[in-house]
């Protein structure tokens, strides 16, 4: 018999504007347009990866996932519930659920307050749990995130980058939430302590039972840790599947760009196509695609109309923007394909 599995959030038509208000003497102030339009299935399990540029909309969105920021419109339900609700109804069910790893680890963390504290917060406060078990809680969260246990009595910076986001990362699953957001959560540790935090994250995934919403300007990081991923131009998603093919076969030459721009050793560095060409006014949205203006492939349709993001879609699990998108590999051309 066919199962379908309910997804863990469902965000749709979601939208953020900043600013934006009646002026005094008449008049309207228009807002930046951070995030417009997007619907997404968050499933169960699965790591989620969200990329694009600086100032696409990515943070905006992840605090939104959270609660630490509303939509102006659109909702996100989690296991069903509308989040806003339960933001006003019950902050700790919210909080025990849905977790956040900040991408910059030291100050994300209290200066004033010792490992024990910062980690004793969410046991105490979200599960009510009492000394005996938070004790033996914190033992077993420090051994998650391999930190040796005396480093409860220590403060945030007395730690390096990468045992600082240990320290994040332990601080959300204090709570046993099902979802983790995790923001940048290695763009600001070196390389190599790259790698170890993604291991650990791997781990936890696994062992915990965990649903992942990764978010990374970094190509190459989302690759190596998604199951899906959603690449996000100007506040909106330009394309959303599964990672393999999504790398594989871009069908939105802004994921094209991306992936031409990830520098590989002997890869030659070359402008590729796209690369220049202007941003839209985030104060002004275009009409029609927000990648036209760099797009090789743009035409009068796409200048005026803005394709949904179905428009370029290979299958139902496949989706991208685009009127004009790239063949896939093994695809012969069309009439007026490029
Ligand atoms: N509180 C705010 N007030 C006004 N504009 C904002 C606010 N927060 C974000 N923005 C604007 O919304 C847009 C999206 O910003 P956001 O931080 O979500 O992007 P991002 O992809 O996460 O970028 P970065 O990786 O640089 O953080 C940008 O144009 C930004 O300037």
């Amino acid at each position: 018999m066919h199962s379908t599995v309910e997804p863990l959030m469902r965000v749709e038509g979601v939208e953020r504007i900043f600013g934006g208000r009646r002026k005094l003497f008449g008049g309207h102030r228009a807002g930046v347009h951070a995030v417009q339009d997007v619907s997404l299935d968050i499933m169960p399990g699965e790591t989620l990866g969200i990329v694009g540029e600086s100032g696409c909309g990515k943070s905006t969105l992840a605090r939104m996932l959270v609660g630490l920021d509303q939509p102006t419109g659109g909702s996100i339900r989690f296991k069903g519930r509308d989040i806003a609700d339960t933001l006003r109804n019950d902050f700790n069910g919210l909080a025990r659920n849905i977790q956040y790893v900040f991408q910059d680890p030291v100050s994300s963390l209290n200066p004033r307050k010792t490992i024990r504290s910062i980690l004793e917060a969410p046991l105490k406060h979200l599960l009510g749990l009492g000394r005996k078990e938070r004790a033996e809680r914190l033992g077993t969260l420090m051994d998650a995130v391999n930190l040796r246990p005396e480093f409860l009595e220590r403060y945030p910076h007395e730690f390096s980058g990468g045992q600082a986001q240990r320290i994040g990362i332990a601080r959300a699953l204090a709570a046993d939430p099902e979802l983790i957001v995790l923001d940048e959560p290695v763009s600001a540790l070196d390389v190599s302590v790259q790698a170890q935090v993604i291991n650990l994250l791997a781990d936890l995934k696994a062992r915990f039972g965990l649903t992942y919403v990764f978010i990374s300007h970094d190509l190459s990081v989302v690759e190596s840790v998604s199951d899906r991923v959603a690449v996000m131009y100007f506040g909106r998603l330009a394309e959303l599947g599964p990672a393999r093919a999504l790398f594989a076969d871009p069908r939105h030459r802004y994921t094209r760009l991306l992936l031409d721009s990830v520098p590989a050793p002997g890869k030659p560095i070359v402008a590729c196509e796209g690369s220049e060409g202007d941003l839209p006014d985030p104060y002004d949205p275009p009409a029609g695609c927000a990648f036209a203006p760099r797009c090789p492939a743009a035409d009068d349709l796409c200048r005026s109309q803005r394709p949904a993001l179905d428009a370029g879609a290979v299958d139902g699990a496949h989706l991208a923007a685009c009127f004009h998108p790239p063949l896939l590999t093994g695809e012969t051309a069309g009439d007026g394909q490029l």
